[in-house]
């Protein structure tokens, strides 16, 4: 089993709006820029280690890629290190898009 949970676009947009989970955009720095889930931070490998390190085990954490497969690995990586709450957005940034979810886009 899965030590993280896949959640669709809109139990997503759930989870945001009511749990405020830490966010975080493991795409490309570039299509981060061009538009990313409001609130996300973009993972570069500074932030994913110092998150590992020291970040906030209890706090609920939404992580997406562009199709659901990236952040399935980071998502396992962070509860390898002891996160409880990690969630992967299935379908990725493309799959929240096509459900016509908010963004951030500039
Ligand atoms: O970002 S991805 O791994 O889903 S192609």
């Amino acid at each position: 089993m899965k030590p993280f949970k896949t959640v669709t676009a809109d139990a997503a947009e759930q989870l945001i709006a009511d749990a405020k989970p830490l966010i975080l955009d493991c795409r490309d720095l570039k299509d981060y820029r061009a538009g990313h889930i409001e609130n996300a931070m973009h993972v570069h490998e500074q932030l994913r280690d110092s998150l590992l390190k020291k970040g906030d085990k209890a706090r609920d954490m939404l992580i997406y890629c562009y199709y659901g497969h990236a952040s399935e690995h980071l998502a396992e990586m962070f509860c390898d290190f002891g996160f409880k709450q990690v969630y992967s957005l299935a379908g990725g940034y493309a799959g929240w898009k096509e459900h016509h979810k908010p963004t951030g886009d500039l």
